[in-house]
């Protein structure tokens, strides 16, 4: 069987019923096709033997906005802990947002009900660091990949088993692996199935959610270039996930930082890379090592003081504070605002650093 090689991808077919799977290659167009307002998902915190009761809750997202233009791809960076999956999660309803909205091609997502979102969930796919972990090991590549269009009563059986073996092709994987089961395959593999299955439906938007951590490095050069081929092919939109800021660096034209269920700064990947503000920001990239033996010898590091604070009880003023090398007084007392400093560059920082 082919190893990481990829082949060149199909033209998706036609189709019938169901959502439309005949998504060509339109390139970027500047328009967001994700709009996310002030989202929030707090978690209840119950305790209780034989009456449960509510006595806090986990502020996982706490008030996070961005958009994403159609065609795009935007990075989403930060330590565990610090909200970025349940971000992920609540933009695709996988999770319910305690507040805020939601708006893909313009259609709110946290309105929809019922029949309604079930039908809208074919348009917003995700993928996972191990994608076939969570499937059943018993079924094979067809079913596996057949079945969200059987989930969405898309196509015949024929159908359905030649868009698997176009979607197949398109990531690289010849039409052999059908008749596979996921335990037969390599880490690299096994995220070119998780890709394919999310491809099955032609979605709009692919939220990417540590996409290649759990692979060897060679490998993952090799999926985040799939991953940018697969973009122009199809068309899509990139939520990317990860704290691996050069995983966010190679795939992202916009990226954004979040602390504890906060954004705390966002811009361009160049602009952000090169020009940090947010003394978070300044830090996660001080511990990128460099590959420039003479810059990484001059490397200075900030290192950050303690851990992560809990999200059920998140400092006051500043939620960075806490760890921040420059907190002063006001960085306790009055949270900073979310500010444009600069022309496409936010920042929530009381000073110019
Ligand atoms: N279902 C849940 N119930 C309660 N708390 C939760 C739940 N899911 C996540 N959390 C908490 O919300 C916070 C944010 O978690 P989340 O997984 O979104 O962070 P993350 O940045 O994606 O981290 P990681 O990369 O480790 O997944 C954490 O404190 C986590 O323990």
């Amino acid at each position: 069987m082919s190893t990481e090689q990829h082949a060149e991808p199909h033209v998706p077919a036609q189709r019938t019923e169901g959502p439309d799977l005949s998504t060509a290659a339109t390139g970027p167009v500047a328009a967001p096709l994700l709009e996310v307002e002030d989202l929030k998902v707090h978690f209840p915190i119950r305790r209780g033997i034989v009456v449960e009761r509510v006595v806090g809750h986990v502020q996982a997202v706490d008030g996070v906005g961005l958009s994403i233009d159609s065609g795009g791809t935007y990075g989403l960076v930060g330590e565990s802990g610090c909200g970025k999956t349940t971000f992920g999660r609540a933009v695709l309803r996988l999770e319910e947002p305690t507040g805020g909205r939601v708006r893909l091609g313009g259609d709110e997502v946290t309105a929809m009900k019922g029949e309604k979102l079930r039908r809208f969930r074919s348009k917003m796919q995700m993928v996972f660091q191990d994608p076939l972990g969570s499937l059943n090991p018993r079924h094979n590549v067809d079913m596996l990949l057949s079945e969200p269009l059987k989930v969405h009563g898309v196509g015949s059986k024929a159908e359905r088993r030649k868009l698997a073996v176009e979607t197949l092709d398109a990531v690289g994987l010849p039409k052999s692996v059908l008749e596979r089961f996921p335990h037969e395959f390599s880490g690299g593999q096994r995220q070119r199935l998780g890709i394919a299955r999310a491809l099955m439906l032609r979605p709009d938007l692919i939220v990417c959610d540590e996409p290649v951590s759990a692979l060897d490095v060679s490998i993952q050069a090799q999926v985040m270039n799939l991953l940018d081929e697969l973009q122009d092919e199809f068309g899509l939109t990139y939520l990317v996930i990860a704290h691996d800021l050069a995983v966010v660096r190679h795939l992202s034209d916009r990226v954004g930082v979040m602390y504890l269920g906060k954004l705390v700064e966002e811009a361009d990947s160049e602009t952000i890379y090169e020009h940090p503000r947010h003394p978070y920001t300044k830090a996660l990239l001080s511990a990128v090592p460099q590959p420039d033996p003479e810059v990484e010898a001059n490397r200075e590091r900030i290192i950050l003081k303690g851990d992560l604070p809990s999200p059920a009880n998140p400092p006051s003023g500043c939620r960075f504070r806490t760890r921040c090398p420059w907190a002063e007084d006001i960085c306790a007392e009055v949270e900073p605002e979310w500010r444009e400093a600069a022309s496409g560059h936010k920042v929530a920082c009381h000073f110019d650093l």
